[in-house]
């Protein structure tokens, strides 16, 4: 044991091993869904994938409730993105159930989940550097263009640097604000559920908390969040409860702090395991 009470483990393979072990005690519990009237968006038991006959997502689970800030952390090519495209239509579900108010949304297409109140942020290319902030505004407020105006002040209130700069070209900006101008652009559809694919990427500790309170401002304007992250640490200290995927499939669910304070989660995902 160390001392910090984790299991040490001493060769690669061993830690491969170790990994495995654990990984497969936590797979063996799946995550409680309850039924689609419960949530306000239930995806249960999702099975996707990009190439025919290879599943990347083998049942995943997920739920958020109104008002929540849910995190889907893991290791690289554990899932995360793919699982986010797949709620936002990006990618058909194979197998399993997606339900937004109760109301299945499986087979839709992006715009038919933008139509119903949900935003999504690409993780890359999130933004049309040609144009301004205001016209990449614009394109979000595509389907109301009318609501421009009014949708254009409730997002600068939350986003100054979008009023201020409105006529600065998009690709002039740093990294962070390009992140702000493309979150601003997901919400200008008033959207109740926000879906956001690791949004503190590439960019540097004081933006990337930026970002993190952005997040918690929008939250507690309205908007329920389900975000992937790669700071699995500070992810889990702002949001409301976190789900660990691992190969495409749960590995632990919980809320922020129990995740947080989980020795297996913290050996795993948190701590030295994680970067071996
Ligand atoms: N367009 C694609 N075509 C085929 N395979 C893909 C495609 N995008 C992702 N994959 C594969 O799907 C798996 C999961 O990728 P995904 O991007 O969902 O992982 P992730 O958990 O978000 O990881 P990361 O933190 O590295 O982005 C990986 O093996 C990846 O190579």
């Amino acid at each position: 044991m160390s001392e910090d009470g984790g299991l040490r483990a001493e060769s690669a393979e061993e830690i491969q091993e170790h990994r495995e072990e654990l990984l497969e005690q936590a797979v063996a519990e799946p995550a409680e869904a309850g039924s689609p009237g419960d949530h306000l968006l239930l995806a249960k038991e999702l099975v996707a994938g990009y190439v025919p006959g290879v599943n990347i997502l083998n049942g995943c689970t997920l739920t958020l409730t109104e008002g929540e800030v849910v995190a889907i952390i893991g290791p690289n090519g554990a899932g995360k993105s793919t699982l986010i495209k797949t709620v936002f239509g990006l990618i058909p579900v194979r197998e399993g159930e997606l339900t937004l108010r109760g109301a299945s949304i499986k087979g839709l297409p992006a715009h038919g989940l933008v139509e119903r109140g949900v935003g999504y942020v690409p993780q890359t290319r999130n933004v049309f550097p040609s144009l301004t902030i205001e016209e990449n505004l614009q394109m979000g407020a595509y389907l109301r263009p009318k609501a421009f105006a009014e949708r254009f002040a409730v997002v600068a209130e939350l986003f100054p640097l979008l009023g201020g700069r409105r006529k600065a070209k998009a690709g002039s900006l740093s990294g962070g604000e390009r992140q702000m101008v493309a979150m601003g652009r997901a919400l200008m559809m008033d959207p109740s559920v926000l879906l956001l694919d690791e949004p503190t990427a590439g960019l540097s500790p004081i933006y990337q908390e930026e970002v993190f309170q952005r997040v918690k401002q929008v939250n507690e304007a309205g908007v329920s969040v389900i975000m992937v992250e790669q700071n699995a640490r500070r992810c889990l200290q702002i949001c409301d409860r976190g789900y660990v995927l691992d190969q495409g499939r749960n590995a632990y669910t919980g809320t922020g702090a129990e995740l947080l304070n989980d020795p297996n989660v913290i050996e795993l995902y948190l701590g030295t395991l994680a970067k071996a």
